[in-house]
């Protein structure tokens, strides 16, 4: 019922020119795929992924975008600039730019807005931070922080929101989610958006999982009926273990 999803955040690694080999390869090895494949490049990469990826299924996106329209924003890319570049995705709320930029809720479901004016499908992060967890509060820090990103967020359909559960202590540690816990937070998301916009709309939303994912533990969690995919950081630079998650992805 949700087709399942593989992104790619490269965060700030790659450059255009190691990006277009990388690309190029990626087309060539592509195998016939059920799932869907993204990659979410640094934006300056993102004219050649265009160049690159638009004639093939592997969709593109940003990582971040502003909640301004346009104007007076030095250093900020806009989500119009996304969709002239052809953009199917963006992150928004990445737990790396709530660190490191002080993103607060607020701001990032003004992020989402803007991507949704245009057409482009946000992916929303979300997901505690260790001493939370080791607090018991993992669930309720979590969906107040995604029912805070989704104030006034009204997408047309389902397939145009995505969320990514990424605990915070999983991101690039090495020290993924269990399977169990993953679904367990994944349900309690998907009861939130049930209560949000109703059990239709919330039972075709994709939630992907982010957190050290790898070609190991990857099957496992794709096993869990609320994981509809992955948000992955590291396993995506290299060609060969990005392949192998879309080959486990099916
Ligand atoms: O957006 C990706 C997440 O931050 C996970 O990164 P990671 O797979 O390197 O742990």
């Amino acid at each position: 019922m949700r087709r399942v999803l593989v992104a790619g955040n490269w965060k700030m690694h790659k450059v255009p020119s190691e990006a277009r080999v990388w690309l190029a390869e990626l087309k060539r090895l592509l195998p016939p795929l059920e799932a869907e494949a993204a990659i979410l490049p640094a934006f300056p990469i993102l004219p050649v992924a265009k160049e690159v990826l638009s004639e093939t299924q592997v969709a593109y996106g940003a990582q971040d975008v502003s909640a301004h329209r346009e104007g007076a924003y030095t250093g900020e890319v806009s989500a119009r600039m996304l969709k002239d570049l052809g953009c199917r995705y963006a992150i928004v709320g990445h737990s790396e730019r709530r660190r490191y930029h002080h993103e607060t809720d607020a701001l990032v479901a003004e992020k989402a807005k803007r991507l949704l004016e245009e057409g482009i499908t946000p992916i929303l992060c979300v997901g505690e931070p260790l001493e939370v967890r080791e607090r018991g509060e993992a669930e309720a820090y979590t969906l107040r922080q995604l029912l805070g990103s989704l104030e006034g967020v009204e997408p047309e359909g389902p397939e145009r929101l995505v969320i990514a559960y990424e605990p915070v202590w999983a991101i690039g540690t090495g020290k993924n989610a269990t399977p169990e816990d993953a679904e367990a937070m994944h349900r309690a998301i998907r009861k939130a958006l049930s209560e949000r916009y109703g059990e239709a709309f919330a039972s075709r939303v994709r939630i992907l999982y982010g957190g050290s994912v790898n070609p190991k533990n990857f099957a496992d969690l794709l096993s869990m009926p609320n994981v509809d995919g992955g948000l992955v950081g590291g396993a995506s630079l290299e060609l060969e273990s990005f392949l192998a998650l879309l080959r486990i992805a099916g």
